[in-house]
């Protein structure tokens, strides 16, 4: 039985639905951690031999994993995803799923791979998203699509310089298409210190830098000294202000550069370095009026879609119409494509007299 708060809440989450639908931007997708449920069974059925069951790919509702098992969730996607069909197939429903849920543009992040075994290069890879992107667009898919090549830190600074040369050549050779670098990967492992002359080299030659920075509380040396490159984005920041463990400093280099923070709540609280909604540092930074987005993370791993992370932070942190408005409208802003952000403030403004009607 369904009581009137029940009902309320069902009302409260399908208005937020209705009204949300039309006026996302995603800037921090992982493209293997994107994966659907539906994705996943494809690509089973095509590797029946690996004997991988859904319950190994995702995190449902109410489960919890540490980051560590969030990553070892991500190497069996990986084993999933091996050549270059399965690339291209993954990165094809990812765009579609995202444009599905009212995302108009959309930066996917994703680390080149060799596969020895399937003789996918890392060049290869990077072509391939860069293909269903292209594709996506050619087939009509209502959404704009860019790409950030991701530096997986495990793989020390070597790999790093090597993924900034192959993210620069990108950058030059698809019109626009990679805007950007990421540095990802599990953040207990390795130095920032070592990966430093790659990411300023990045930096130099005009790439994009987005980092995940602070996501567990070992990481405050570290963000210290990547802070001063400066990065153009933050993923998480989740242990960044003092009241966390992180320090009064470093919220003072992000405020001085203005740097906008990417912000997962689904993921932060099913990988445990967030222990509620209700703590996510959304609070700390929204309230100091700090640029802040709002975003995915993993969006299959997590079990979540764009629109929930919003109405989660609507729900959490009591956000009127308004604004989750403004938020969104505020995430132009932010993006890697200043050639777009002109024509993405002119539909938001064009979609606002209809939302509010709803
Ligand atoms: C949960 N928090 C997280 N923190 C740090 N890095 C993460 C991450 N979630 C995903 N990745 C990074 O993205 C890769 C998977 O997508 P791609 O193969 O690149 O498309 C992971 O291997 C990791 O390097
Ligand atoms: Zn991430």
């Amino acid at each position: 039985v369904m009581s009137i708060l029940d009902l309320f809440y069902c009302g409260y989450r399908y208005f937020c639905t209705c009204f949300l639908q039309h006026l996302h931007k995603e800037l921090h997708a992982h493209l293997n951690g994107s994966v659907s449920f539906s994705t996943i069974e494809k690509l089973v059925a095509r590797k029946p031999h690996l004997n991988i069951e859904h319950g190994m790919t995702a995190i449902r509702s109410g489960q919890r994993r540490t980051l560590d098992e969030c990553f070892q969730v991500l190497k069996v996607i990986h084993q999933l995803v091996d050549t270059e069909e399965d690339i291209l197939m993954v990165a094809k429903d990812v765009i579609r799923e995202f444009a599905a849920d009212g995302v108009k543009y959309l930066e996917l992040r994703s680390t080149p791979r060799k596969e020895k075994t399937t003789g996918m290069t890392k060049r290869r890879y990077v072509e391939t998203v860069i293909e269903a992107i292209r594709q996506c667009k050619n087939e009509g898919v209502d959404i704009e699509v860019r790409f950030l090549v991701a530096v997986d830190r495990r793989n020390g600074a070597e790999v790093a310089m090597e993924t900034v040369k192959l993210a620069e050549d990108f950058m030059l050779s698809t019109g626009g298409l990679v805007v950007g670098l990421d540095l990802s990967g599990d953040p207990t492992v390795g130095h920032g210190r070592d990966l430093l002359p790659a990411l300023q080299k990045a930096k130099n030659c005009g790439l994009k830098l987005s980092l995940h920075l602070s996501e567990v509380p070992s990481q405050a040396d570290e963000s210290e000294l990547l802070l001063n490159i400066p990065p153009d984005r933050i993923g998480h920041g989740t242990f960044l202000h003092p009241e966390v463990g992180g320090s009064q400093s470093l919220v003072d280099k992000v405020r001085k550069h203005n740097t906008p923070l990417e912000l997962c709540l689904t993921s932060n609280v099913k990988g445990q370095t967030v222990s509620s909604y209700s703590q996510h540092h959304f609070l700390y930074w929204y309230q100091m009026g700090h640029p802040s987005v709002i975003c995915t993370d993993d969006k299959g791993v997590f079990c979540t879609d764009l629109s929930q992370e919003y109405q989660l932070a609507a729900s959490t942190f009591n956000l009127s119409q308004e604004d989750m408005w403004t938020l969104s409208q505020k995430a132009i802003d932010c993006t890697f494509a200043p050639d777009l952000q002109q024509q993405l403030h002119q539909k938001w403004l064009e979609l606002r007299p209809t939302l509010f009607q709803l």
